[in-house]
């Protein structure tokens, strides 16, 4: 499917067009970045793009007392945010995120790429109670061919989430839509829908790899 005929059949996918969400993405794709500044970048895209997708969050008015009166004003609603960051690279993500929410929960779910098969491997996780109670917000940088996503989802939905989001920079069309297919009724916010995968399943132009470039492994 074109990125056209993807936001044309599914809904709730976003895309941030942000001046300063598309300025920072090219940084990371240029391969001269630093891998300091590439880390600064994605924790910062963390905060732009978290703020995008948590503007529907529920408020209730709260009486507070002002230095001179007392005041109904509104405040956060219900059980505080779970961040699930699916590591390595999206931890970075999620400190960005942690930034518009301090006191947010955080689930690590720990998965790795098979080279050969391309599929995710488990290899860790973890996360607060009442994941049920609470707005769920997974992030990772890259959605390649989807299936990590897909995976981590199924995992917070198999421990009874219902309200779950998903932030990434990077996102190839087939990514987008083998998670739509599995996954329809979670929203996505994105920074930039590219070209296609590439015969080792990369993004294209994407960045490389995302969690190399962050921690400066290889
Ligand atoms: O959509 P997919 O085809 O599943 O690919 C995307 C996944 O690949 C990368 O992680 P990687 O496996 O490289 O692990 P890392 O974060 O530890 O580098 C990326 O951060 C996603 O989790
Ligand atoms: O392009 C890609 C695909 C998967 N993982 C990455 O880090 N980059
Ligand atoms: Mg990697």
């Amino acid at each position: 499917m074109t990125r056209d005929e993807l936001l044309n059949t599914y809904k709730d996918i976003f895309v941030i067009k942000h001046p300063f969400v598309q300025h920072k993405l090219t940084s990371l794709r240029d391969k001269n970045t630093s891998t300091r500044e590439f880390r600064m970048l994605v924790e910062e895209l963390g905060t732009l793009i978290g703020y995008e997708a948590t503007r529907d969050l529920e408020t209730a008015d709260i009486e507070i007392e002002t230095p001179l009166e007392k005041a109904m004003c509104p405040a956060l609603k219900g059980k505080k945010l779970c961040i699930v960051t699916i590591m390595r690279a999206g931890n970075g993500l999620a400190e960005g995120v942690l930034k518009l929410s301090p006191s947010a929960r955080v689930g690590h779910v720990g998965l790795y790429r098979d080279p050969e098969t391309k599929q995710p491997v488990e290899y860790y996780l973890k996360m607060p109670h009442s994941v049920n109670e609470r707005t769920i917000i997974v992030v990772d940088p890259m959605l390649a061919t989807g299936n990590s996503a897909i995976m981590a989802i199924d995992k917070m939905k198999e421990m009874g989430a219902t309200d779950i989001r998903f932030i990434c920079l990077f996102a190839a069309p087939e990514g987008i839509e083998a998670f739509k297919k599995a996954h329809s009724d979670v929203a996505m916010y994105i920074g930039a829908i590219d070209r296609e995968l590439d015969e080792n399943a990369y993004i294209r132009p994407g960045v490389g790899d995302a969690g190399d470039r962050i921690y400066g492994t290889r």
